[in-house]
This record gives structure tokens, sequence and C-alpha cells, in this order.
């Protein structure tokens, strides 16, 4: 057997037997993700060792510049669109690489780009690479590598030149503070007081959960809906309700089918249904049950956003799948993995009944995916949904949640100036997700539109370069409270939700001020865990 029919018959597998959607999430993830990238470097100095060894070869003395021009030219190229058009393109150029590589060395950059182009229509890649590493020339290979590791890391390293939009007229800058860096939102622009900075939607927003299911609030956008003119869920044993049409259609397109419905995944054609309806239904109760028990919206928008990236990857790969499904968070070639890889995270650990639930909801709706909801893959992005979320208070939020039951340092907070027992909901937000915490904030998140759309807008004039701050937590000083009682109530609140110690300019001055407290309610910022000890102390005090 030749290479050529090696690599066609080893790969036609996948693509002629038609693609399972799910085969898609994990090569995805791999080739965004750090420990895919370390892999790809890892492979790259086997490579490279194994070449220098053997003789010097023309394609192994690539100069970076001529690689990136190579890169630039196959970036440059329109790509098939259709899959029986991608089909055809990936034969054909697998077929013209194996024969420009028995031209000879001069011959091996033109064969890479070839096997590259493949490689950038295949939709398993990793599968794909592992079958090169297997047929194709040892110089061919290191450059397909090679351009594989630049497009990688400078995709990895572009991001946050064209993320933000420009039209927010935010950047996501650094800040040096003095042990190291601190990711900063920055104005693009001048703003004055009241100015309207930019506005937001959610990557997935939740009801709090005593809300959820009441009827009074979208499951979608969270907005209240009058009486009587509720649009409930067609299928759904979470009793989502929804404010229009258009958020129904969103919300099922985009998650609500997957976590609480019972439609299949996929048509037909592709895969041929393989759930079992019952034990799907079985599984969304046991889910939605414990959501009620637990009454946290953490859970709920981990697996929306779950549910929200498995419809978005299906959506690239299944024909005739509305759009809405892959509605991108911002324009631009980056996806929800993109956005939410790039956030800090709270260490946090979840139950193994939370972990089991969700991925027994995903399993039965598509088998195979499960393994795309490790506990692990959960407690991260818990974390982030922990450490980034928003509360949403529309006209400043309400007064009627019912109080926490829970002991101080385990409940549930969002950030929001309002207070979370405010808030009718929380939201993750991809830009907002940057701003830091001020205790005299020089922005604020609003939600004019009765939805979870946020309106950041400025409290005072803003230069273009300056940080934007918002108040995590209520910083007023309450009736009663003296302005040292202030202080340690929102520091108290900072250190219990996201165990910081505020930094601001505003607990700096006072701090200073108040030397002798600080000495003994200010931790050493360096050792974050001291946080959770000195509020442990101030409980008792
Ligand atoms: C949602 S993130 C904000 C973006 C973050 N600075 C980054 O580098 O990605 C929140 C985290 O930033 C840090 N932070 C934000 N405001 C702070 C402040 N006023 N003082 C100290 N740390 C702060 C804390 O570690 C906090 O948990």
């Amino acid at each position: 057997m030749t290479r050529t029919s090696t690599v066609l018959t080893v790969a036609g597998v996948t693509l002629i037997s038609g693609v399972l959607a799910y085969a898609v999430y994990f090569d995805y993830k791999r080739r965004n993700d750090a420990t895919f990238r370390k892999k790809l470097r890892k492979e790259k100095k086997k490579v490279d060792k194994h070449l220098a060894r053997s003789q010097g070869d023309a394609s192994a003395s690539l100069s970076p510049q001529e690689l990136r021009q190579a890169l630039e030219k196959v970036r440059s190229e329109d790509m098939p669109v259709s899959s029986e058009q991608r089909e055809q393109f990936f034969m054909t150029q697998v077929g013209m690489g194996e024969q420009l590589c028995t031209q000879g060395p001069a011959f091996h950059l033109p064969a890479a780009l070839c096997f590259y182009r493949a490689l950038r229509v295949y939709p398993s890649p990793v599968e794909l690479i592992v079958i090169y590493q297997k047929t194709v020339p040892e110089p061919v290979f290191k450059i397909v590598m090679d351009l594989m590791n630049m497009d990688v890391k400078e995709r990895v390293e572009g991001y946050y030149s064209t993320f933000p939009p420009k039209d927010m007229n935010v950047k996501v800058t650094q800040r040096d503070i003095g042990e190291g860096k601190r990711k900063i939102l920055a104005a693009a622009k001048d703003f004055k007081a009241g100015d309207v900075i930019y506005k937001e939607q959610p990557v997935v927003a939740a009801l709090d959960l005593d809300l959820e299911g009441k009827g009074t609030h979208c499951s979608h956008c969270l907005r209240q809906i009058q009486k009587g003119m509720a649009i409930p869920a067609e299928d759904d044993r979470l009793g989502a309700v929804y404010c229009s049409k258009d958020c129904q259609v969103k919300s099922k397109v985009q998650y609500q089918n997957i976590l609480f419905g019972s439609e299949p995944l996929l048509p037909p054609e592709l895969a041929p249904d393989m759930t079992n309806h019952e034990e799907r239904k079985k599984a969304q109760e046991a889910f939605v049950e414990y959501l009620r028990n637990r009454g946290k919206a953490v859970p709920l928008l981990v697996s929306k956003f779950l549910a929200r990236q498995i419809a978005h990857e299906t959506a690239k790969m299944v024909p005739g799948t509305s759009p809405l499904a892959a509605e991108p968070v911002t324009d631009g070639d980056y996806t929800l993995y993109d956005h939410i890889e790039r956030l800090r995270y709270l260490e946090t650990t979840i139950p193994e009944e939370e972990v089991g639930l969700v991925s027994e909801v995903l399993k039965n709706a598509l088998p195979g995916i499960e393994s795309f909801s490790s506990d692990e893959r959960q407690a991260i992005l818990a974390g982030k949904m922990a450490y980034n979320a928003i509360g949403v208070c529309p006209g400043g939020g309400r007064d009627d949640k019912p109080a926490p039951t829970d002991r101080p340092e385990d409940q549930e907070r969002a950030r929001t100036p309002y207070g979370t027992s405010r808030q009718i909901g929380c939201g993750l937000y991809a830009v907002s997700s940057y701003i830091n915490h001020s205790c005299d904030p020089n922005a604020r998140p609003s939600f004019g539109s009765g939805t979870a759309e946020l309106t950041l807008i400025a409290n005072r004039d803003i230069k273009e370069g300056e940080e934007i701050t918002i108040a995590y937590v209520d910083v007023s000083q309450h009736p009663g409270e003296t302005p040292v009682e202030a202080r340690r109530r929102r520091r108290i609140e900072l250190a219990r939700g996201w165990r910081f110690a505020c930094t601001c300019p505003k607990c700096m001055s006072e701090g200073a001020m108040e030397a002798n407290e600080r000495d003994s309610d200010v931790p050493d910022q360096k050792d974050e865990s001291k946080v959770e000890a000195v509020v442990q102390r101030l409980e008792g005090s």
C-alpha cells in the first residue's frame, strides 16, 4: 500500500462514514487548550531532535519568516464550505502532498502546505496528526507541526488584539501589582459621567432558583413577564417560560433541549437516534430536583455553558442547524472555549453527585459526550462562574428574595454593587469578567432593558487608558455604620466571596489612616489563603 492510500484509508474511515458530532469536541478542546498545546510542543521537540541527529535537510532550515509567509498564504485562502467540498478538498490536498513528497527536499514545503490545508478542514486534527506521523516523511511532518504550532500560538497570543471588539470602547491590559501582574479592563477612549461605555449580552444567564419555574421571569433573558403573557417551553423539565418566541427559540437551540428537552440532537441521517427517552427524562428530572434542593445558580450556569458549547460545535458540523445555535459571543474567529479559557477562577470542589447528574443528562442527550464533562472540567467551570458571574438587578433589583440559610461563608455570591440579595439572577459576561473591584468604582453595571443585557455606565469622567472598575459588593456606608465598620463589612464580603483582600485606592488610603486596624484585618496580598483565616477571626470578634 502506498503512503497516499494509507493516509486516505485511515482518515477516510472517519470522513466517509459521516462524522459523529461529538468527536470534534475533544479535538477542538485539545486544539485549543493548554494540555494539547504542551503536547504539540513536545512532539515538535521530538521531531527536531530526531532531525538534528539525521543529516541536515533543506526543510529543517526554514526560517520563521518563511514559515510565517507560508502560514499566512494558507490562512488567506478560501476554505471549502459544505461537507462534500471539504471532503473533496481534503482528498485532493492529501493526494497532492503525497506526490510532492516524492519530488525531493525542494518540494517539502509545498508538500507540507498541502498536508496542512488538509489538516485545517479535517474534523479530528489530533487523529490526523497521529496518522501523518506514521505516514508522512519526517522532514515534511516537521514542517506541518511547525505550521500548526505557529498557527495555534498566534491564535492564542492574538486573542487580546481582537477581543474585546473595538466597538466596545475598552481593552484588556495588564497592570503591575508588585508581586505579579493583574489583568484589567481599561477605557479605550474618554468617557463623561453618565456615558454608556458598552452593552453586553451574557454568554449564559440563569434566574435565581426561587424564580425559575414560577412563570414570572423569562428563563432565557431574565425579563419580568406580565401576568398571563408567559410562553411556556414546549417541553421542559425545569418549567421554563419565556417572554418572547425569540427567547424560546434561542434557548431551545442553544441549551434547553440538551438539558431539559426531549428532541434528538442529531438528525437521523447523521446518527441513528441513540437515546433512550425514558432514561433521558429520568436523568433530567434528577438534575432538576438537585437544582431545586441546592438552590444555587452555579450548577445551572455550568450546565447551560456546557450545553451551549455542545450545541455550538454540533451546529458547525450539522447542515441545516439553526444559525442561532452557533451564534458567536463576539464577532471573529474565537469561540466560547477561547473566551472561558482565559478567565481566572476560584479553586473549588463540587459535589460528586452534581458531576454525575450533569454527566447523566448530557450522556442521555448524546451518548459519548459525558467525557466532555469530567469532574475536573466541571469544577473549573464552576470556579469560573463563581469568580466572574455578575448579579442581574434590573431597576436596582428586588427585595423579595428569600434570606439565605447557608452559613455566611457558604453563601453564593455574584458580583453586584446592589448586593446579591437583590438580584433576580446572574450571568457570565465575556468582557465584563475582566472588570476589577473598587470600593470607589468609576463605573456600574445597569440593566436598563429589564433583561440580562448589561449596560456599563460611567460613574464619573474616565480618561482613555484608565482602569475601569465596578463594585462587586454594596460599598455604600449604611445608616448607623461608621466608616470603619463599612470598610470592614465590604472587605469581609469580598474575602468571603472571592478570597481577596481589596487593594483599591480607597481601601489603601483608609487603611493607612487606620494603621492599627489594618494590621489586624488586612492580610498579606501575596497569600490570599490568609484572608479566610482573617475572616474567621473577624467573625468570632
Ligand atoms: C473577575 S476577576 C477580574 C480580572 C482579574 N484581575 C484577572 O486578572 O483576570 C477578579 C479577581 O481579580 C482580583 N481583584 C479584582 N479586584 C481587586 C481588588 N480591588 N483588590 C485586589 N484584587 C482584586 C482578585 O483576585 C479577584 O478575585
